[in-house]
């Protein structure tokens, strides 16, 4: 395949500046020699010696020791040839995208407290009102796939942040929950499409050296969507009367500075030469490689352009297209998969649900559970922090499975915190008699576990310091979970001092144990299973099927999203927290062996060349990812490809 023979070519166009000579390598079926070469000659080789070099009678090359810092000082210029930074500039503004999935996903809960109250919501609405978004997102995300293959990434980006912007003006101005659930569904329209294709955008317009970097930028910039949510509904808490609109609104402002940033921002320039507009292409390439010679990263998009098409074969659609061709169908296999899996491993239920969580560790006043909840979601934005740093540096595949096990593992002490609390779990020491003599199951529970989970039930107690005194197990207030339907949590004046109401948890002095593995959880999480499915979902597909599949993923993403964040408490009412905990670790553990078999390593490859790493059969990708113990790098040398492998450093005389 010509891509895999252009994996071991390369050449030396311009380290002649540094080296003050221009050399060239040939490498004539195994021998090797160095020649001195005419001034703009390029031949390529797989490598090199000095001792080959004296052998021709060439020129003196540059002794070994200095080929050292001619490496290094060719790395530095190359990569600051390579990265203008109009790049940065145009992956900042596609992040954008990535920052109100996570505002938008992030800010409704806090925001949900407020109308809840005010627009006397029913836990029905309530609910409709958080899953409607992802729901619509798990909807529009394969309809972006269409609409990127047909209009292109820079259009799908404008009508995304078209979205975000009329969807915060409806959900901000609107008189009731039924205008309230347009604003939802539109937004959630515009995340769909967003999430899809600016991982996409952000790929195809990158140097290799500095996609996986780029590319995860997105997923730090919906973490940090979701950490600005969590602190823009701390701060609006304080408004009782409309905060709510504030909080719902305020994403209009970064989705119209993306929406004006994308009216001057190139189109993808492998999507121009897909559609057969070169010219365009070549002015886009220009401008997004600075002073680079742009010639051979256009011949080789083109060329793999023609060659895809042939491989790729037949007509109609591009889903089946992908299906019925090996490495595609391989490729959308794993795409899909590590989607699937980053989803079972419960980081929405663990993003969603922290207020409650932080509850169970005693932090009993709804406003410091929201701010407290913000620490949350600023551990999940740090470390993915350390991904973005990580992912150039130790490869995709390793930081995946790294995460993923710590992910494994961490949940499992979550599990045992739950465990542990559940079996010291406070007695119901007081039976009241209900006032309607109605017939409630929530007076047979003898503890407090039981009666937490059971959705009709809450636990009313008092305490004196860390002691419990009498403790009831109540049912709770059909129209808001916050009080009991009588008795002494029936309301705020009459819970007294140290009366509490407890409707979605326990009081344990086991709770540190959860708030740990609740913090290990996401420094787990964040670097490797939070960004790496986008990240390699953006690369792993041939430019005829990459808006394609990455619709697919994404869409796989929504809706198991919606699935473990729906589920979580009747999964809990069924098998308990632990249980459900339990579950998800199991769930990160078979994705550990899914991401071990089967996600070969795609660092620093070009785009062109990653599906000959799906030529293999399926799951024998780690086994024949030859790469691992070689690590190729790419530098791109004024325009040119050169690889510069570890173990054969003489690659560079
Ligand atoms: O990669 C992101 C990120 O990790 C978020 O924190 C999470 O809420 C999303 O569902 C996920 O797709």
């Amino acid at each position: 395949m010509s891509r895999r023979q252009a994996d071991h070519d390369y050449n030396l166009r311009s380290m002649s500046n540094l080296m003050g000579e221009r050399w060239k390598k040939v490498n004539d079926g195994g021998e090797r020699s160095l020649i001195k070469a005419p001034s703009n000659a390029s031949i390529s080789s797989q490598g090199a010696s000095a001792g080959a070099s004296a052998a021709a009678g060439a020129p003196s090359a540059p002794s070994s020791s200095s080929t050292g810092d001619l490496e290094r000082a060719a790395r530095k210029q190359f990569q600051q040839d390579v990265t203008p930074g109009f790049v940065y500039v145009l992956a900042i503004f596609s992040a954008l995208g990535g920052f109100l999935f996570g505002y938008d996903t992030g800010v409704i809960s806090g925001a949900m407290l407020l109308l809840k109250r005010e627009l006397d919501l029913s836990a029905l609405w309530q609910e409709v009102l958080i899953s409607s978004t992802v729901a619509a997102a798990a909807f529009s995300a394969p309809l972006g796939g269409f609409l990127n293959g047909v209009f292109g990434r820079r259009v799908c980006i404008l009508l995304a942040s078209f979205f975000f912007a009329v969807g915060g003006i409806v959900l901000s101005s609107a008189p009731g929950k039924e205008v309230l659930l347009a604003g939802r569904l539109i937004v959630g329209l515009g995340l769909g499409i967003a999430s899809m294709t600016v991982p996409v955008y952000i790929a195809e317009a990158s140097p290799p050296h500095l996609r996986g970097q780029l590319v995860t930028v997105n997923t730090l910039f919906i973490t940090g969507g979701q950490f600005t949510a969590s602190l823009i509904d701390g701060a609006f808490s304080y408004l009782r009367h409309d905060g709510w609109r504030y909080m719902l609104g305020l994403s209009v402002l970064p989705a119209v500075l993306q929406f004006m940033g994308f009216l001057f921002l190139p189109e993808s320039p492998r999507w121009l030469i897909q559609r057969g507009l070169t010219q365009k292409a070549r002015r886009v390439l220009s401008q997004i490689r600075g002073n680079q010679n742009i010639d051979e990263e256009y011949d080789s998009i083109k060329n793999s352009i023609e060659e895809e098409e042939k491989d790729s074969g037949g007509d109609g659609p591009v889903i089946w297209r992908m299906l019925t061709y090996p490495p595609t169908r391989r490729a959308l296999v794993v795409g899909c998969g590590l989607q699937m899996f980053q989803q079972l491993s419960g980081i929405n239920t663990v993003m969603y649900y922290s207020a409650t969580i932080l509850q169970m560790s005693g932090v009993r006043d709804d406003r410091l559970a929201i701010w407290l909840a913000g620490l949350t979601t600023l551990t999940n934005f740090l470390f993915t922090l350390l991904g973005v740093w990580l992912v150039e540096r130790v490869g995709r595949r390793k930081l995946t499975l790294g995460s993923i096990i710590g992910t494994c593992l961490s949940l499992s002490l979550l599990a045992i915190g739950f465990l542990v609390s559940a079996q010291h779990s406070p007695p119901v020491t007081y039976h009241p008699l209900d006032p309607a003599m109605a017939n409630s199951t929530c007076s047979k529970y003898q503890v407090c576990e039981p009666c937490m989970l059971d959705p009709g039930c809450g636990f009313c107690y008092r305490e004196n310091g860390s002691a419990l005194l009498t403790s009831s197990c109540v049912p709770v207030n059909k129209a808001s979970t916050e009080h009991a339907a009588w008795g002494r949590c029936s309301n705020s004046t009459l819970m007294r001092d140290q009366t509490y109401w407890a409707y979605n948890y326990c009081p344990t002095s086991f709770s540190w144990l959860v708030l740990l593995g609740l913090v290990l959880y996401l420094a787990a999480f964040a670097p490797g299973m939070g960004p790496m499915p986008w990240t390699i979902n953006s690369e792993i597909y041939p430019l005829w099927a990459r808006s394609t599949g990455n619709a697919c993923a994404a869409g796989v993403n929504w809706t198991f999203n919606i699935l473990v964040s729906l589920t979580f408490l009747h999964l809990a009412q069924y098998i308990t927290y632990y249980g459900a905990f339990f579950l998800y670790s199991t769930m990160a553990l078979l994705g550990f062996f899914f991401t071990y078999g089967c996600l070969p390593e795609t660092k620093s490859r070009r785009l062109e060349e990653i599906e000959a790493l799906f030529e293999n059969h399926l799951c024998s990708c780690g086994a024949s990812d030859s790469d691992e113990g070689r690590q190729v790098e790419y530098i791109r040398v004024k325009g040119s490809n050169y690889h510069l492998s570890d173990n054969d450093a003489s690659d560079v005389d």
